[in-house]
């Protein structure tokens, strides 16, 4: 389980997490979902500890972030691709030695159902692409926790579709993604857990399926609920 404790952080003036305080369960796909601008993405870096916290504590399996805790995450940035320089199969090797749970053979099945080889040079791949490049390249160090900020942006509704199909198909019984995204109708079937977030704090979490069977709602339902008091 991940636990982000009482969680506050500030860039200058601006303060992007509030006194935030969530759980992620093992085994559970959660969705991160607000506006833009309310901490999501800063909440995915200060779990992998990319950027630090000011105060409170975040804990992983009950340990706060050190070399162990640093192999059962996997942070996918919202940015390009990684490694403009290398071919897929140069980046794959460069993971290999930062990574010690890195699968070959989940790097290179997942590349295959993406219709993509390995002599690819990563500069020389579209937009859509290389987007499929940095999913395989998080998947592939199969960590425990795996962190995906917006990795839809930029990408076409049917590669979306792909996408999500094999996240799931990716996922053993222990492990968890977390996942930023404005693309909720999407991901609605495989979603566990959401977490609505506004100006750095959480002011809604819940189980997706509770929510279907007891309300009737779906996610955007809910969202729209919390968000607008609909
Ligand atoms: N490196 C930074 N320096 C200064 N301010 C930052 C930095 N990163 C984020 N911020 C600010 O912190 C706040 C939260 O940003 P964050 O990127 O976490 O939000 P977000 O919910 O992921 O947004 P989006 O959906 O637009 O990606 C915003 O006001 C943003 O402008």
């Amino acid at each position: 389980m991940i636990e982000v404790k009482n969680v506050s952080k500030k860039y200058k003036k601006i303060k992007a997490l509030n006194d935030i305080s969530f759980n992620i369960q093992e085994g559970k796909i959660t969705a991160i979902l607000g506006t833009n601008g309310v901490g999501k993405s800063t909440i995915l870096k200060a779990i992998s500890g990319l950027v630090g916290i000011d105060s409170g504590e975040i804990l992983i399996d009950g340990d706060r972030i050190n070399k162990d805790t640093y192999n059962k995450l996997a942070f996918v940035p919202d940015v390009e691709s990684h490694f403009p320089q290398l071919t897929i199969k140069e980046s794959f090797e460069f993971m290999k030695e930062f990574y010690i749970n890195w699968s070959d053979e989940k790097a290179y099945e997942m590349l295959e159902i993406f219709n993509l080889t390995d002599d690819l040079l990563i500069s020389s791949l579209s937009k859509g692409n290389k987007a499929r490049v940095k999913i395989v390249l998080g998947f592939a160090q199969n960590a425990k926790y795996t962190l995906l900020d917006e990795p839809f942006s930029g990408i076409d509704i049917f590669k979306r579709e792909e996408f999500i199909g094999i996240m799931a198909k990716y996922m053993d019984e222990n492990q968890s993604i977390i996942i930023t995204t404005h693309e909720i109708g999407e991901i609605e079937m495989i979603v566990d857990d959401v977490l609505i977030i506004d100006n750095g704090k959480l002011i809604f979490g819940f189980n997706a399926e509770e929510i279907r069977q007891s309300e009737g709602k779906s996610i955007i339902d809910k969202m729209r609920e919390v968000y607008r008091g609909e």
